[in-house]
This record gives C-alpha cells, sequence and structure tokens, in this order.
C-alpha cells in the first residue's frame, strides 16, 4: 500500500523529439520538503511543470495523495490537483490588496471563514498588519511571504515552489529559506521546491534530488549526499571543498554554556565549546568551515 503523499515514477518529459526528463522518480511523504537541484538547463523546471500538470508526461505516472494526475494516458487539469505553486516573480495580482491576494483562491468559504482564513495565513507569514497594503508597497521578501500565504490558503496536498527566492538577494534568501522551512513543517505541507542554489537547498529540503540532463543522479538526504555522492557530478554539485567529516563523540552541559568533543578520525579528538543555542546530539555528523584568518600554520 502506497503511504507516500508524492510518487514520481519514471518520468519522461518532451518538447517535440527532445527529450527534457528522462525516468525521473522520487517519492516525497506527507509533511517532508523535497528539492530539484541542478544547473540552468537540466529539466527541474519541466519536471516541476509536471507534477503541477503544465505539461503532459510522455512516460511514467504521477501519483498525488494515491491519486493518479498524470500518466502518458491521462493528465489532471492543473486545477484539479490540490497544489499549490509559488514562483519566483511572485506572481501577486497588483491590482489587488494582500487580503484579497491571499483570499483569492478560497472558493466555497463564507465570507466570514474566508477572512478568519486570510487572517490567519498572514499571520503564519507575520504580514499580519500588512492585510489592507497592495503589492507594490512591498518589499520582495514580503511579496513573497505573502504569495506563500496564497498559495498556503487553500491547503493543498502539494506546494509547488520554482525557484522562490531567486530574485531575492543572497542574505535574504538563506534567511526565508529558513522561514519557509519552519512554516512548512509547522503546517505539514508538502512541498517540492526548484533551485540552482545548492546553500538554498539546504536550507530547505529534508531530500534533494540532484538532476543532470534530465536524468535525476542521486535522490537522498542532504547528510548523505555529502557522506556518499553517488558520483563525481554530485559531489560537484554538493560542494567545491574538500569534505571534512566530524562526528560529535561527546557531550557535557555547562549552566551557560556546552562542551562538545567531537571526532576528526579515530584517533583525532577536538574540543569546542558553544553558546547553550547551539543543541546537537551525539552521533551527529557535522559539516565545518574552516577560518583561515585564525589558523595557524607550523612549518615542517
Ligand atoms: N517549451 C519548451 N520547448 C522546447 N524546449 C524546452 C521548453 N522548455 C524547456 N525546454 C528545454 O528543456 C531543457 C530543460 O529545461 P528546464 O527549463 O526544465 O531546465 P531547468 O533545469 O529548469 O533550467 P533553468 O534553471 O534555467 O530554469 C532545456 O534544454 C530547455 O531548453
Amino acid at each position: 500500500m502506497a503511504t507516500e503523499q508524492l510518487q514520481i515514477d519514471a518520468v519522461d518529459v518532451h518538447y517535440g523529439q527532445f527529450q527534457a526528463v528522462k525516468g525521473a522518480s522520487l517519492t516525497l511523504a506527507r509533511g517532508e520538503l523535497g528539492c530539484l537541484l541542478g544547473a540552468s538547463g537540466c529539466g527541474k523546471t519541466s519536471l516541476l511543470r509536471a507534477i503541477a500538470g503544465f505539461e503532459p508526461v510522455s512516460a511514467g505516472s504521477v501519483v498525488l495523495h494515491q491519486r493518479q494526475i498524470s500518466s502518458a494516458q491521462a493528465t489532471t487539469l492543473p486545477e484539479h490537483r490540490q497544489v499549490g505553486m509559488v514562483f519566483q516573480d511572485f506572481a501577486l495580482f497588483p491590482h489587488l490588496s494582500v487580503r484579497r491576494n491571499v483570499g483569492f483562491g478560497l472558493t466555497g468559504l463564507d465570507r466570514k471563514a474566508q477572512a478568519a482564513r486570510v487572517q490567519e495565513l498572514l499571520e503564519l507569514v507575520e504580514m499580519g498588519d500588512f492585510a489592507r497594503a497592495y503589492p507594490h508597497e512591498l518589499s520582495g521578501g514580503q511579496q513573497q511571504r505573502v504569495a506563500l500565504a496564497r498559495a498556503l490558503a487553500p491547503a493543498p496536498e502539494l506546494l509547488l515552489l520554482d525557484e522562490p527566492f531567486s530574485s531575492l538577494d543572497t542574505e535574504l534568501r538563506e534567511q526565508l529559506a529558513g522561514q519557509v522551512r519552519r512554516l512548512l513543517k509547522q503546517t505539514g505541507t508538502t512541498a517540492l521546491m526548484v533551485t540552482h542554489d545548492r546553500r538554498e537547498a539546504f536550507a530547505m529540503a529534508d531530500r534533494i534530488a540532484v538532476m543532470e540532463q534530465g536524468h535525476i543522479v542521486q535522490y537522498d538526504t542532504p547528510l548523505n549526499l555529502f557522506r556518499a555522492p553517488a558520483t563525481p557530478f554530485v559531489a560537484n554539485a554538493i560542494t567545491r571543498g574538500a569534505l571534512l567529516p566530524l562526528e560529535i563523540v561527546n557531550r557535557t552541559d555547562g549552566r551557560d554554556h556546552i562542551l562538545y568533543e567531537l571526532a576528526l578520525s579515530a584517533d583525532q579528538r577536538v574540543p569546542c565549546r558553544t553558546g547553550p543555542d547551539i543543541d546537537l546530539a551525539v552521533g551527529e555528523l557535522l559539516s565545518v568551515h574552516i577560518d583561515l584568518d585564525n589558523a595557524v600554520a607550523f612549518s615542517p
């Protein structure tokens, strides 16, 4: 019995003779956040559009909440899929207030219930004070939060995000990616995001599908992609530096600090003191940045 919320099985997408997606398979459990990561032209958007129902699949199938919505034989219309979308350019209606933008897809609710749902979603994305504002009065990050509220308002079975942060500056991107992850987890939303930015993918996703020329070359947790990249292509897509795995082998909690013992290898242990907010478990693996300003070099 299928327990997955989203099941993509051996999907092909063609544009005429050209095959943009080749036998792509992945699954997402309910509430799980996935990401399609890869360079420009590798087929990420084509696969996302096929899941949304904007492109037909030429082979394979897409099953959402145990309902087949795409196969070579039949395609459910996008508006009947219970799939929400967030786009790169926010795509808010410029002539509608924030409140009406968010309420737009809420059909079948009476006015009072609709207003309550809109306010609930605006509070969730911390835009409760902006209900009467218009899109042009908001910053890019605020507009994207409204777009997210609008997509989440009808409680879709799946949320698709197409490069949702790419028109924002780098610092805001990572910050928003983290916020959006917390929000999607809080609402138990199942979501699949497209990005070419690995930092964004790592900030957001439980599982990442690395794509290369139409293929999903590896679909795994961020940690496993680091630990066991399937191919050199994946290793390169994930990190351009050397990998230095550290495992937490010991933890001692002080009153205002935590002392960790990190193992670099069986006989190399590194002590590390952090604030009480860095809460890590023994056995956890870390990736670290080396700050060369503080490095000490010894002559051989
Ligand atoms: N409507 C179309 N007609 C013909 N070819 C297309 C069409 N849309 C996309 N392609 C081609 O399919 C391939 C995959 O495109 P797709 O947009 O899925 O890639 P992507 O990984 O999302 O890239 P990007 O990050 O640049 O958006 C590319 O070679 C592209 O030129």
